[in-house]
């Protein structure tokens, strides 16, 4: 019953297909669809082929059948009875040929747009800004490039080349019934519809379900993927949330048990009338048929022929009479596909954009607004900052000031929507990303560690690193004895699944990563968690050979950083409201002496910024003498 195209819906997420009300025929891009089948034109006719084939070999069995009843039997000539029956195993087996050539065909037409559309999909989504990842749930975007690229596969497969087998056979098969007695033929058609309208109407029970029971699957999937990983469990232990989260699941794991069990049960009545209508029918045709044989007006074999015929046309008919729920369905899940496809990159090269090449670092903020929705609030108003080559620049301001958005600018994460960010002149919507991204290295406050071995974490900076270098940057952020003591030293997995790092390893690893990069302007969120003194002084020490020689912007948490600052400018309300060395600042009284006796003066103070001092002597013992 593979050709029935109610049953091909199964695999389908949910799209949004509304039907009647929904998106029309005309609504859909069939020119963009039809545009990803182009490259596979040729294979594509090579199906046609095949179907046409198929069904001509489909043809040949019935005859043969009357040829054994009619001539073989009645004359009593065995060498024709042999090759009658020798020849129906010999289509059977050819037909089964053409079968396997065209699931082949099929396979490579629907695996390579699979393949061009989720590569399509990926490149696209990697260019998105970081404003579509912050609004979006990362679950939906794994689903619309797994699930509906998936489901797409079924659809092409199905929806293309059963459609075209349905058509071509039901043509040929008709065309013959008509030429072996044209008024069994127009019996035969008056019966169809009788199995076609039933058909339709399960088709369209069935699609609703389905489409029912997959939002169900979905809603089942994100509570997993919420509450079974590392900081969803976390919550759920701590607030002591076991019970009513196994509630929660098994109220949703009803609804899912509830709505499969309906799609079954129409499952059921569905195959219930396939079958007493497949048998009806060839009923109906031996009962006339039989009619004409005894007045001779038909021979026995024409009959049996006939019913075989019948037989074959059940399945392409039904399946044709579902086209439009799989067709609809199938563009919907294009369309989907093609929303995400179509959502604007927005920060991208613009036409003609210059290398900015190796730049000093001087960085400047002219007059820059920005806000995160159009119409919200502003979260920069006319930030004015001049940041020069080499300086160590710490932004500090209460918690929500602007800090973090502020340096994202830098990198051009996100586009001032008033004034200008300039890199040694240079607007930055004017130089390529490319290359200002190499000027540019970028430590969060989260480390993110990719599941992979420590070396390839560190030279995810610099893929062309020697050992030697890398080596050099992890003793500079003081991480390689660590290292070195780990079973399988660099080649230890880490991430995810792997080595699970302590949280000042964690930090000191993406120092290393950003040492090997040695961008000429780094940008320094300083994590807030709190570390022991032991781990923070590695840390310091890590930092320091870090600051030197090019531009930092650091947001910062650590006295020392701030003390060590060129320029100290301080955030409020999206606004610098404060600019200068610790000394002035403290002096003038304001915010920043305010936050200092708040946050900072009792961190340990007089931390060693540089030279041989107690932090080096001891760093020196606990580290067997790095750096
Ligand atoms: N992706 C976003 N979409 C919408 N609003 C955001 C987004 N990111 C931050 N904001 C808002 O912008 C404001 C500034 O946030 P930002 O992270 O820049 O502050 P911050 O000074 O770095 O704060 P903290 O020190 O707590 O990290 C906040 O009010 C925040 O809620």
């Amino acid at each position: 019953m593979e050709g029935t195209g109610v049953l091909s819906l199964r695999y389908y997420t949910a799209p949004d297909w509304g039907g009647k009300r929904g998106r029309g025929f005309r609504d859909v891009p069939w020119g963009r669809i039809a545009g990803y089948f182009r490259p596979y034109a040729l294979l594509l006719a090579g199906v046609i082929g095949s179907i046409v084939l198929g069904s001509l070999l489909g043809l040949v069995q019935p005859l043969l059948i009357r040829g054994i009843i009619d001539r073989a039997i009645p004359q009593r000539d065995m060498v024709l009875l042999s090759e009658l029956a020798g020849l129906i195993v010999a289509t059977a087996l050819a037909s089964a040929a053409v079968g396997v050539l065209q699931g082949y065909l099929n396979a490579r037409i629907g695996q390579g747009v699979m393949f061009d559309l989720r590569n399509e999909m990926y490149r696209h989504l990697v260019r998105m800004p970081l404003q579509f990842f912050t609004n979006t749930k990362t679950g939906e975007i794994m689903s619309r490039v797994n699930n509906d690229v998936n489901s797409l596969q079924m659809v092409v497969s199905d929806t293309v080349a059963n459609s075209l087998r349905n058509v071509i056979s039901v043509v040929i098969t008709v065309a013959t019934m008509f030429a072996l007695n044209w008024q069994l033929a127009l019996l035969s058609l008056v019966i169809l519809p009788l199995f076609i309208v039933p058909t339709r109407r399960v088709g369209r029970m069935n699609y609703n379900l389905r489409k029912r029971s997959q939002e169900k699957l979905a809603d089942l999937s994100a509570l997993m993927q919420e509450t079974l990983g590392v900081s969803g469990i976390l919550l759920v232990k701590t607030f002591n949330k076991e019970p009513s989260e196994v509630e929660r699941f098994e109220a949703k794991n009803r609804e899912l048990m509830e709505a499969q069990m309906r799609q079954s049960l129409v499952g059921r009545w569905f195959f219930m009338m396939l079958t007493t209508i497949s048998t009806a029918g060839p009923a109906i045709i031996y009962w006339y048929g039989g009619r004409l044989v005894m007045g001779d007006a038909m021979t026995l074999g024409t009959v049996v022929a006939f019913t075989a015929y019948l037989g074959q046309l059940y399945g392409p008919v039904s399946a044709l009479a579902n086209i439009h729920v799989n067709v609809m369905g199938s563009a919907a899940l294009f369309s989907r596909l093609f929303e995400y496809l179509d959502k604007p990159v927005e920060i991208e090269d613009r036409p003609g954009a210059v290398d900015v090449g190796r730049v000093r670092g001087q960085i400047q903020f002219e007059n820059v607004y920005f806000r995160y929705r159009p119409g919200g609030e502003w979260v920069l108003r006319g930030i004015d900052l001049t940041i020069e080559p080499g300086q160590l620049v710490a932004l500090v301001g209460p918690s929500g000031a602007g800090k973090t958005t502020l340096s994202y600018l830098i990198p051009r994460l996100y586009d001032p929507e008033v004034g200008r960010v300039t890199l040694e002149g240079h607007d930055l919507r004017d130089v390529t990303l490319s290359s200002l991204h190499g000027q540019i290295g970028v430590v969060t406050q989260e480390t993110f560690l990719f599941h992979a071995s420590l070396r390839d974490n560190l030279l995810y900076a610099k893929p062309d690193a020697t050992e030697e270098e890398m080596e050099a940057a992890a003793k500079a952020a003081y991480i390689h004895d660590m290292i070195q003591r780990l079973p399988d030293g660099y080649d230890t997995l880490v991430g995810e699944r792997g080595y699970k790092l302590s949280g000042g390893e964690k930090q000191r690893i993406a120092l290393a990563r950003v040492i090997l990069k040695n961008p000429r302007i780094l940008i320094l969120d300083e994590a807030t968690s709190a570390l022991d003194s032991h781990s923070e002084r590695y840390i310091q020490a890590a930092l320091q050979p870090l600051f030197q020689g090019r531009t930092s912007i650091v947001i910062a948490h650590r006295l020392s950083t701030i003390l060590r600052a060129d320029q100290i400018v301080v955030i409020d309300g999206g606004r610098v409201v404060e600019k200068g060395t610790h000394r002035e600042l403290l002096a003038r009284g304001g915010l920043y002496a305010r936050l200092y006796a708040e946050q900072f003066a009792d961190q340990e103070a007089g931390q060693p910024v540089d030279g041989e001092s107690a932090l080096e002597r001891d760093l020196n013992v606990a580290g067997g003498g790095q750096g």
